[in-house]
């Protein structure tokens, strides 16, 4: 890859044989990744990229103003100023490249965010029906003022190159012999080591004793320790109070997650003790809740932000200027000014970034986002580097966070669903595989389990718990016989009494659909090509019933494996309900996705679609009938393990029984366990 290839760098004798499989890996997602993007932009008419959402034509810019680390917020209009087309996918903190004109140039590589040849790419800030306004990082004034304009959604390259950069960084430090303890432990099959243990004085006195246990051993590692939190135990709890004793030691900590929802999950837990603390990332793709702990955020109020404020106000007089200048020769300099203001701002606000950055004990922040420039200025300071949701990420966007300290602690479930790869040969090359699950592997004495759920009623956590956590897992008191006839407002009925059911298609002949095309077997696309529609009416069936029991339609979700399902599961409640006109509800309220897309979260009440169900057809020379990637017990882990007082499987319990393994195994608890209705009923 580009980065390994590049001048200085080892030669291929001196690659280490799994970074180089990994950067190989790499390679392959990114342009699996990027390849679509770059496709439609250079070979779709313009006209027909908008009607697909991706693509806004005949726009104008109609305001400037300067934000925050002198970026140039740019408000751009349709040239007709009508809102623009409803099916428009543009979204806040999505990428996107402004175009002048109609058409974009010829791509030349994938090497370039989408290989457009133009680099006014900024993040979208803010969509309204009419207008949007996007974040640059440069001055595109001059030449879009009064031009018209395309605007495009791009791939986002930058978390690839990050990895890439990471990969090779680590390269040369192994090349150097410079590797942290960490990275150590990782490359060189060293086994972690751990200090003696010192005695807790516990911020949260309310940790059970299997947290403390983890928080205790986590701050004996010398180099990397790992906490395993199964569904809802309390993870995210037990990595704030280690970040608070870690800070309470006099120790710099990093805290990273793969998705921004996984962080700002812990800034929200953190940003009410008196940590300083900071949150770095574009405003734009954090949570409202933790604007306040960003960067951006602290900056505004902090000391030099008076210093700027002179500036910024020059700026924005110039812009006056430039909207009565007509002299072309005027607008020019004004232009060119201001340009030079934005650098100078630039310059200043970084200063003070760096100072803020540099003042934080704890700096929160994805872990690709730990290779942007405000982190790398400050590699080398901290003293741990906490994962979330490590079981979540790629291993090479790990080794971004992992370069900026010595030790690391990751928390995670390795028994739920690893990150989503998107490149069916890097799938298969091992890309999904994570530092989790091969330290969990290799040294799992370096691990410690969390062993109270304080989320499921005690008879859906029974089948996970058997089937993936070695029968370790108890539920807390306050949850174990919880159920929804036990909430305000909902009866007592069949359904609302039982915390697991089945509803079994067994015998009535409700097939799945075939396959649209079963050639591509990479995970999304198979996924995306099943559905069952007597399934789908069984399921809205279902919700009903439990609506009519007055449960509230935001405390249900419907999950399925195949994405295609969902499409029809939706139509199939907004069908049903719809048509019972007594009924005042609004069916997008109820929550209908898939598995994968609802890993993290929960509900009072779930609903399972299987999909696969077939006779003789799609059986395998074993016998076992084929089930595809529903056979991954992690994702039939999650899907269970979402709910909190009923779960309800519907689907066909032959099919399963004869696809074996933990699916068998699965129809078997539920029967024995569950309220098992056939769907004959
Ligand atoms: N020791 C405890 N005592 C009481 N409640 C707790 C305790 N630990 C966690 N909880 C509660 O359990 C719930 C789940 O906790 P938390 O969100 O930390 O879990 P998690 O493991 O991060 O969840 P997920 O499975 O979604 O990753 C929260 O409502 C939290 O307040």
């Amino acid at each position: 890859m580009a980065v390994l290839a590049s001048a200085g760098s080892p030669a291929d004798s001196q690659l280490h044989p799994h970074l180089a499989h990994l950067t190989a890996l790499l390679a392959l997602e990114r342009s699996h990744a990027l390849a679509s993007s770059l496709d439609a932009l250079t070979h779709l008419a313009p006209q027909t990229l908008q009607a697909r959402g991706l693509s806004l034509l005949a726009v104008r810019l109609t305001a400037t103003r300067t934000g925050l680390g002198g970026k140039l917020l740019a408000e751009f209009q349709r040239d007709d100023a009508a809102s623009f087309p409803a099916q428009h996918a543009f979204r806040v903190g999505d990428v996107v490249g402004v175009v002048v004109g109609k058409k974009r140039a010829a791509a030349k590589t994938a090497e370039s965010n989408g290989g457009v040849d133009n680099n006014a790419e900024g993040v979208v800030t803010r969509v309204e029906d009419a207008r949007l306004t996007v974040a640059f990082k440069e001055d595109f004034e001059d030449a879009w003022e009064g031009k018209i304009l395309r605007i495009d959604k791009l791939a986002n390259d930058t978390p690839y190159v990050r990895m890439s950069a990471a990969l090779a960084a680590v390269q040369n430090q192994i090349v150097a012999n410079s590797l942290s303890p960490i990275l150590r432990v990782l490359l060189e099959n060293r086994a972690p080591t751990f200090r003696d243990r010192v005695e807790l004085q516990l911020y949260n006195e309310a940790l059970n004793e299997s947290q403390r246990e983890a928080v205790s051993f986590a701050l004996s590692a010398n180099e990397c320790a790992l906490i395993h939190g199964p569904p809802g135990t309390g993870k995210t709890e037990t990595v704030v109070e280690l970040v608070r004793q870690f800070v309470k030691l006099g120790l710099r900590v990093l805290v990273c997650g793969p998705s921004n929802i996984s962080v700002d999950n812990i800034v929200e837990r953190l940003s009410s003790t008196r940590i300083p603390l900071v949150r770095i990332g574009h405003p734009a793709r954090v949570l409202p809740s933790v604007l306040s702990s960003t960067l951006d955020h602290v900056l505004k109020n902090s000391d030099a932000a008076q210093l700027v404020l002179d500036m910024r106000a020059e700026i924005d007089s110039n812009i006056r200027k430039l909207a009565k200048t007509k002299s072309r020769t005027e607008r020019k300099q004004l232009w060119q000014a201001n340009k030079d203001l934005r650098r100078d701002l630039r310059t200043r606000e970084r200063a003070a970034l760096d100072s803020i950055v540099s003042a934080s004990r704890v700096v929160l922040c994805t872990l690709a986002g730990c290779g942007s420039r405000t982190v790398l200025m400050n590699a080398g300071e901290f003293d741990v580097v906490v994962v979330d949701e490590a079981s979540q990420a790629l291993e090479a966007e790990t080794y971004v966070a992992l370069l900026r300290a010595p030790r690391a602690v990751f928390a995670g479930d390795h028994r739920q669903l690893p990150p989503t790869v998107r490149s069916a040969n890097a799938n298969k090359g091992g890309f999904a595989t994570t530092v989790f699950d091969r330290l969990a592997k290799r040294c799992p004495f370096a691990m410690r389990m969390l062993d109270t759920q304080y989320r499921m009623n005690e008879a859906i956590m029974g089948w996970a718990n058997g089937a993936m956590y070695e029968g370790l897992l108890k539920g807390h008191e306050s949850v174990r016989t919880r159920l929804l006839c036990d909430l305000q407002g909902v009866s007592e009925t069949d359904e609302t009494r039982a915390a697991v059911m089945w509803i079994d298609t067994a015998g009535c002949d409700m097939w799945e659909a075939a396959p649209a095309d079963d050639k591509d077997l990479q995970g999304d696309s198979h996924s995306r090509s099943r559905t069952n529609p007597a399934e789908a009416e069984l399921v809205a069936k279902h919700v009903e019933t439990l609506l009519d029991a007055g449960v509230a339609p935001a405390s249900i979700a419907v999950v399925t494996p195949y994405a295609a399902q969902v499409g029809l599961v939706r139509a199939e409640l907004a069908t049903r309900l719809v048509s019972a006109s007594s009924r005042v509800i609004n069916p997008t309220e109820i929550e209908v996705g898939t598995v994968d897309g609802f890993q993290g979260r929960e509900k009072d009440a779930i609903v399972i679609s299987l999909v696969r169900s077939s006779d003789a057809i799609g059986i395998s020379g074993s016998g076992s009938a084929e089930v595809g990637f529903l056979r991954d017990e992690r994702r039939m882990n999650v899907a269970v393990t979402r709910a909190r007082r009923h779960v309800c499987v519907v689907g066909d319990s032959e099919t399963m029984e004869r696809a074996g393994g933990v699916l068998k195994g699965l129809v078997e608890w539920f029967f024995e366990h569950g309220e098992v209705v056939s769907a004959h009923a």
